[in-house]
């Protein structure tokens, strides 16, 4: 039986105008359904080249990847996707911005008021029901990106994509954006994932961390599971032995035996 995502053996080879680059290789790896995934390497190894190849956004130069029993061949609004800057239309409301993703999914087979109410629900989860109206600048960077999430949890995706999402945002701003993350997404029971530099982050949020080697032609060097009761709490993490041998595997991993070149 396949996974619910199963990737195996895929590449991307990047025509550009110097030639042929070689971003990834041999990428095998399969994620359970409700599994929270992060990628995590050095700048430039491939994590977003990952990451779009699973949204559909690009498309493999070998290799296969699947999800729920289909080959991924194109975007859909089954893997939703959530940037590092939010993209939201600023001409729009909260609402109206994610009321646009809602249509694009149920618009023709739901009434009007129906998807207003999905909109609000996912604007209510994300807690930003106080914004319904407000436009994007009028509201603060970690706002417009829990109405980004909200945008893409409004889709009722089989999976969320998520592109560094905090990695604009200021510390507590972001430790705060975890928390919320992480109550949503044992509410929605979602399979997410994540692309992410921070360590703290990826122990924080995952059941397994993928870490990837440098590139050119990076692959995954080793998957990482964190077996650490949920929910779980930043604080009382902090000194779990567990946690720290986590954090220090993989810290292990990017700075002793991948080290970047950059930072040799
Ligand atoms: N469309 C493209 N054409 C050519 N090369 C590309 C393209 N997209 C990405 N690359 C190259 O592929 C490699 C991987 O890029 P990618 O953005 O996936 O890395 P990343 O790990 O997400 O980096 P960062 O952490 O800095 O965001 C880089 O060397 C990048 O320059």
């Amino acid at each position: 039986m396949t996974a619910f995502i199963d990737i195996t053996e895929a590449e991307m080879v990047f025509n550009t105008r110097k030639g042929r680059f070689h971003a990834l290789r041999d990428i095998n790896l399969k994620i359970d359904q409700g599994e929270f995934i992060t990628l995590i390497g050095h700048s430039g190894c491939g994590k977003s080249t990952l990451l779009n190849l699973i949204a559909g956004l690009l498309t493999p130069t070998g290799g296969g990847l699947i999800c729920d029993g289909r080959e991924i061949a194109a975007p859909g609004p089954d893997r939703a996707v959530v940037f590092q800057n939010h993209s939201l239309l600023p001409w729009l409301s909260c609402t109206e911005n994610v009321l646009l993703a809602v249509e694009s999914v149920f618009g023709g087979k739901e009434p009007r008021k129906k998807l207003e109410e999905r909109a609000r629900a996912a604007l209510d989860l994300v807690g930003m029901s106080h914004a319904l109206t407000k436009r994007p600048h009028e509201i603060s960077g970690g706002m417009k990106q829990r109405v980004g999430i909200a945008r893409a949890l409004a889709m009722e995706p089989k999976v969320l994509l998520m592109d560094e999402p905090f990695g604009a945002l200021d510390a507590l701003t972001r430790a705060h954006l975890q928390d919320e993350l992480l109550k949503i997404v044992a509410r929605t029971k979602s399979t997410v994932v994540m692309v992410t530099h921070d360590v703290d982050e990826a122990v924080l949020l995952s059941d397994r961390i993928v870490m990837m080697t440098n590139g050119p032609a990076a692959t995954i060097g080793e998957v990482l599971k964190v077996d650490l009761a949920r929910p779980r709490n930043r604080v009382e993490l902090a000194e779990d032995p567990d946690y720290v041998h986590a954090r220090k595997a993989v810290i292990d991993f990017l700075y002793t035996r991948h080290k970047h070149a950059e930072a040799a």
